[in-house]
């Protein structure tokens, strides 16, 4: 008799559509193209509606048309263009990238939800779509960030899982959006540690299984580390109408002849290496900004990595490999490229170089984008200070000074020194 499994598809909705956010949907839309019986044609992408002018950059730019000169919806433009003109103009993506201003409206009928959003409006647009994501989704955080809060703190992975009671894996590694859109060769880490119902024979809709990981740090209890295992609350199991949602088939989802795609466990790992390395980007460029070259910045990186390590191991405990960190592409890799060439370097640099503060040239220079290592110096720190334990951080704890004006970065290398 022939078998009813995995006669559905699997529908991929991005949430977000920033730099990163837009050329995620680019190859994910790539992907579902080439495997048509895994998932469904269409790639949703939620815009966050606003109006634009087409700029020079585009490949739709007519100085001599009215539209060009005439603001309008960006979702529009992108379904129309194909080409996201503020966020990722010059690249054409596939036409069945679709952009959806409504949130709700775009994660509907999804099965994979793949967040792209700066750090900083992933809980309210979580809390905008708890109760209205498919049970059985599952989701994978691309974003970088912490979410710090008066309980303690959490991965963003862990944030959207808690909020919509689904299982999330995490995606990060050296990066650089714009390089990625274009097709160069890029390696990145997937983490994927799926609930056990995935990966097995399919089992009957609304079964109890594992749950959304959880490693929230409790800061009243400052003392007990935290594991990113699973915890008592419940998932809603994948209809066996579906494909599995193994490691296999989530690697299918995102590797690229010019994205490769490295599966690991560490979601704790993964998810801690593409927050925290904004920040010590932000040193790098401080200290790039003061002309003081290659060896100044590749003792911040040092210096950042074992802050990095130390961090995931105190407040993760075991959870946290320190083979993410060193090994794979979220870790040293990419410090390494977010010390080169990402916007958290680039505006701390100009910064320093210009005597300006580094949120004028965000403003400035990024043109909507966000930086994300400023916000993550001030969590990170918060939490650092309810713990005691800024001292041990010196090098996320001078970040934060040089932010609020209480430290230069030429006091750096006396801050990271051992005293
Ligand atoms: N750009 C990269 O090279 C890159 C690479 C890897 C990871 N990331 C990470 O991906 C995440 C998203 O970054 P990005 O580069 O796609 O975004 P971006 O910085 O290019 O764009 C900002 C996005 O935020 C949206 N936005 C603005 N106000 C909003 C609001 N109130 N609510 C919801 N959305 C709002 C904008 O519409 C836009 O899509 C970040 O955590 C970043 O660290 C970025
Ligand atoms: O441009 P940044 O500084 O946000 O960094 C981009 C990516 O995270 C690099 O991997």
């Amino acid at each position: 008799m022939a078998t009813l499994a995995a006669q559905k598809k699997h529908k991929v909705t991005i949430v977000g559509s920033g730099n990163w956010g837009t050329t995620m949907a680019k190859l994910v839309a790539e992907n579902v193209k080439e495997h048509e019986s895994l998932f469904d044609q269409t790639v949703e992408m939620w815009v966050y509606e606003e109006e634009v002018t087409i700029p020079k950059e585009s490949k739709h730019y007519d100085p001599g048309s009215e539209l060009s000169n005439k603001p309008q919806k960006l979702s529009q433009l992108i379904n129309t263009t194909h080409e996201n003109v503020k966020y990722l103009p010059g690249i054409t993506l596939p036409t069945n990238v679709l952009a959806n201003p409504d949130l709700a409206d775009s994660v509907k009928t999804s099965t994979i939800l793949v967040f792209v959003l700066p750090h900083q409006f992933i809980p309210k647009v979580c809390d905008q779509l708890a109760g209205k994501t498919v049970p059985y989704a599952r989701a994978i955080c691309c974003t970088k960030g912490v979410d710090v809060s008066e309980r303690g703190i959490r991965l963003m992975s862990e944030a959207i899982g808690m909020r919509l009671n689904i299982y999330c894996g995490a995606l990060s590694g050296a990066n650089i959006a714009s390089e990625i859109a274009q097709e160069k060769y890029s390696e990145t880490t997937v983490a994927y540690d799926p609930p056990p119902m995935d990966s097995r024979a399919p089992t009957p809709m609304g079964t109890p299984g594992a749950s959304p990981n959880s490693s929230q740090v409790d800061l009243i209890s400052p003392s007990k580390p935290v594991s990113s295992g699973k915890s008592s609350a419940h998932l809603t199991a994948l209809p066996s109408e579906y494909p599995p949602l193994s490691q296999g088939n989530v690697k299918t989802l995102f590797h690229r002849p010019y994205f490769h795609v490295r599966i690991v466990d560490d979601v704790v790992g993964v998810s801690l290496g593409g927050a925290l390395k904004n920040i010590i980007a932000l040193a790098a460029g401080f200290v790039d900004g003061l002309g003081w070259g290659d060896n100044a910045k590749a003792a911040v990186m040092r210096v950042g990595i074992l802050e990095m390590v130390k961090f995931g191991k105190a407040f993760f405990g075991d959870s946290s490999k320190t083979s993410t960190f060193t090994e794979e592409s979220c870790g040293v890799a990419d410090v390494i490229t977010s010390c080169m060439g990402g916007r958290n370097f680039k505006c701390a640099k100009k910064a320093v170089e210009q005597g300006t503060s580094i949120y004028e040239v965000e403003k400035k220079d990024l043109n909507g984008q966000k930086l994300q290592g400023t916000s993550t110096a001030y969590e990170v720190n918060a939490f650092l200070k309810s713990k005691g334990q800024e001292s041990d951080y010196p090098l996320f704890t001078v970040v934060y000074n040089i932010l609020e004006g209480k430290a230069k970065p030429e006091q750096i290398p006396e801050w990271i020194e051992p005293k």
